[in-house]
């Protein structure tokens, strides 16, 4: 089951905010429907969320033509709504890429942006593969062993691409691979996307894993519980500096001290070439009722403040390797993203 697709006129979408109580797919025909499942968090990952945005204008620029009953699309009306859709969520680079991406062809009508936005999903499930293939056998290099244990965070599988994943992608191609020892998810406090999402896909696959509490990362690290770590990417600036789920920067850390290899795996639509460095990043903040509570339950005080960060960045000096559907490009031995082609990384 694809996690976002395009079926019969309308947005499909699982409804990740159910999930691991219920797997539920929405039917998406409106752009305020769209926009809200991006900021609840029903669609969410990088990659799919480039997706949504390409399919997004899709919609707007089918919904634009029918409304005005035309010939002539009204090509300033989907830009003024896709620039809407492209603010729902600030981090992920790949919001703007897909809607940016998707317009190029709005000249050519709404048929031609729908045919972009399919493209866009059908390279994602082609990079997907790419990326497990690479990955695991960087991982086993790396290792200096045939079998590994890998430790993640949030969700990078399926549920954050269209089809298997970009971190998580690895870790299945390892299990697919017969060199998976175990998969260590990090719950992913505080929307628990590991223990919600992985952990579901995990045993899905029926992988060997643990689920760990997240203020554990770092320890297990320094007794040797992994071989390596995985995360996937929310924005890669030019230098490296990459933006992932908050919690990432802690397990590079720790992965420096433990002398384990940090594994940032991504499509090249999260490279940003156009920010210079993870400072320049805007990270979004959730705000204080995700940290107060779980579940419609109070767990804090009434009337707190809370900082919620929902991303933070690991600096390029900690990122052994950036895997993407087309290269490895190994910071740790001095490779940066300016050996790398910057038509080929904005194509
Ligand atoms: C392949 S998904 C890469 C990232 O988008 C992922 O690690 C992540 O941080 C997702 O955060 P989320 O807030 O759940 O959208």
């Amino acid at each position: 089951m694809r996690t976002i697709d395009w079926v019969d006129g309308a947005i499909e979408l699982i409804d990740q905010t159910l999930l691991p109580q219920r797997v539920e797919v929405r039917r998406i025909t409106e752009l305020p429907e769209l926009i809200d499942d991006i900021q609840r968090l029903a669609v969410r990952g990088a990659p799919a969320l480039g997706v949504a945005g390409a399919f997004g204008v899709a919609l707007i620029a089918a919904s634009v033509q029918a409304s005005r009953g035309e010939d002539e699309l009204d090509r300033d009306e989907v830009r003024r709504q896709a620039a809407v859709l492209r603010e729902a969520r600030p981090t992920a680079v790949n919001l703007s890429w897909g809607v940016d991406r998707a317009l190029t062809r709005l000249d050519e009508g709404a048929a031609a942006v729908l045919d972009e936005a399919i493209r866009i999903r059908d390279e994602d499930i082609a990079a997907c593969i790419s990326m497990g293939l690479r990955g695991a056998d960087l991982t086993r290099e790396l290792a200096g062993q045939d079998r590994v244990s890998v430790m993640t965070i949030c969700n990078t599988g399926s549920l954050a691409t269209v089809e298997r994943g970009t971190a998580l992608g690895v870790i299945q191609t390892l299990l697919e691979q017969d060199s998976l020892v175990e998969a260590l998810p990090l719950e992913t406090r505080p929307l628990l996307q590991g223990a919600r999402l992985t952990a579901w896909e995990l045993q899905r696959m029926e992988a060997p894993f643990r689920l760990l509490i997240d203020s554990a990362g770092p320890f297990l690290l320094s007794r040797g519980i992994a071989d390596a770590v995985f995360i996937g990417a929310d924005r890669i600036a030019a230098n490296g500096d990459t933006a992932n789920k908050v919690g990432s920067f802690s397990l590079a850390l720790a992965a420096r001290h433990a002398g384990v290899p940090f594994i940032v795996v991504a499509p090249e639509s999260t490279i940003d070439m156009r920010t210079a460095s993870g400072a320049d990043i805007e990270i979004e903040d959730r705000g204080v009722d995700e940290v107060a509570g779980f579940g419609g339950t109070r767990t804090a005080p009434a009337g707190i403040d809370a900082v919620n960060p929902a991303f933070d960045v690991t600096p390029h000096d900690l990122i052994t390797a950036i895997v993407t559907e087309r290269r490895v490009i190994r910071l740790s031995r001095g490779e940066t993203l300016a050996d790398v082609s910057l038509e080929a990384l904005r194509s």
